[in-house]
């Protein structure tokens, strides 16, 4: 790591803005994802978050703003040799085996470790048929072992997870975490199972609109929300509903129960509630579902209006 870029962010984005073709698809994205944390790139299908992406891999250039890698200028050498991309589609050649195509890995990058591509792989994927041949989740594997072969110091990966079968996501999370352990590589993820980033991730930026929704460590969100179990309150004129909660995020009623998402400690009116603190899927599918809701970040520095422990009035959704 060179002193200029030493205690650099693995990516920070400065009124980022991203167009793909007349379409303003980011819009002053200001953000910051600490170096050697495992981010979760969350938000619904059209967020932005392939542009996000694209655009810290140097593939996409600003609109407007600026995006550092490590502090480099992601489209520039220094930028690319410090980072591996695999892209939604996993581009690959179809008519290389595995193991050329993993010859190709070591003769284009002069760092190359074919052990840590090796962990990427095992023996359900034979090295000598072509890649072309392969299932969708196994191309993943052969595209992850190049990224991760590179021995990057920043990983992007777009949607790595999407269309592995079940004990193959395990594996795949696995090796990543232990890379981002043993080598302390960043790595910024996309992905829409929620249920899998939970001790996977610790940090999260939620993406909507072109828009950073929630972004900062795991462990800030889920101490600055409480999810409230409860009866629901009878609506009465002048009285108190659970739409008046402070720093309400949703609610939701099934009969006469009804669940709270709310900010801080969050007292709600009537109750007994039961206050407990929510799984990190809790909270991303009420904000998802809640796009009233104020963006949350625990950096005063990030793009979104409020920061952790603000809680204040947020809307409700029935
Ligand atoms: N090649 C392209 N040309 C023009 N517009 C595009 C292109 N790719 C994406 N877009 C538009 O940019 C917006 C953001 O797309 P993007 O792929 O970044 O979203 P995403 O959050 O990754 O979505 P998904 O979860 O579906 O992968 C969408 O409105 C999409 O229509």
């Amino acid at each position: 790591m060179t002193d200029r870029t030493e205690g650099a962010a693995a990516v920070r984005a400065d009124g980022l803005s991203v167009r793909r073709g007349a379409k303003a698809v980011l819009q002053g994205v200001r953000v910051e994802v600490p170096a050697g944390r495992v981010c979760a790139l969350i938000g619904p299908n059209g967020a932005g978050k392939s542009t996000f992406l694209e655009a810290a891999a140097g593939l996409l250039r600003p609109h407007r703003g600026t995006i550092r890698l490590l502090g480099e200028d992601p489209g520039s050498h220094a930028g690319r040799a410090r980072m591996a991309f695999v892209a939604q589609d996993k581009p690959l050649y179809g008519r290389l085996t595995v193991a050329e195509t993993l010859a190709m890995g070591r003769d284009l990058n002069p760092g190359w470790r074919p052990e840590l591509a090796e962990r990427m792989l095992d023996e359900r994927i034979p090295r000598n048929v072509r890649v072309g041949s392969l299932s969708g989740g196994q191309r993943t594997r052969v595209a992850l072992a190049l990224a991760l072969g590179k021995a990057a110091d920043v990983l992007l990966l777009d949607e790595p997870l999407a269309d592995l079968d079940p004990l193959s996501r395990h594996h795949v999370t696995a090796v990543l975490m232990a890379d981002a352990a043993e080598r302390g590589t960043s790595i910024l993820m996309s992905s829409h199972v929620l249920a899998e980033l939970e001790g996977v991730a610790d940090e999260v930026l939620v993406l909507d609109g072109g828009l950073v929704r929630m972004s900062g460590p795991v462990d800030d969100v889920l101490a600055d929300h409480r999810l409230l179990t409860g009866p629901a309150p009878e609506p009465a004129p002048g009285k108190r509903g659970v739409a008046d909660v402070p720093g309400l995020v949703e609610a939701r009623t099934r009969g006469r129960q009804a669940t709270l998402l709310v900010r801080g400690d969050g007292t709600a009116p009537g109750g007994p509630w039961q206050s407990e603190e929510p799984s990190l899927e809790n909270v991303l599918m009420s904000y998802l579902r809640s796009p009233q809701a104020p963006p949350w970040s625990s950096r005063p520095a990030d793009g979104t209006a409020s920061t952790a422990g603000t809680a204040g009035r947020t809307g409700a959704a029935a």
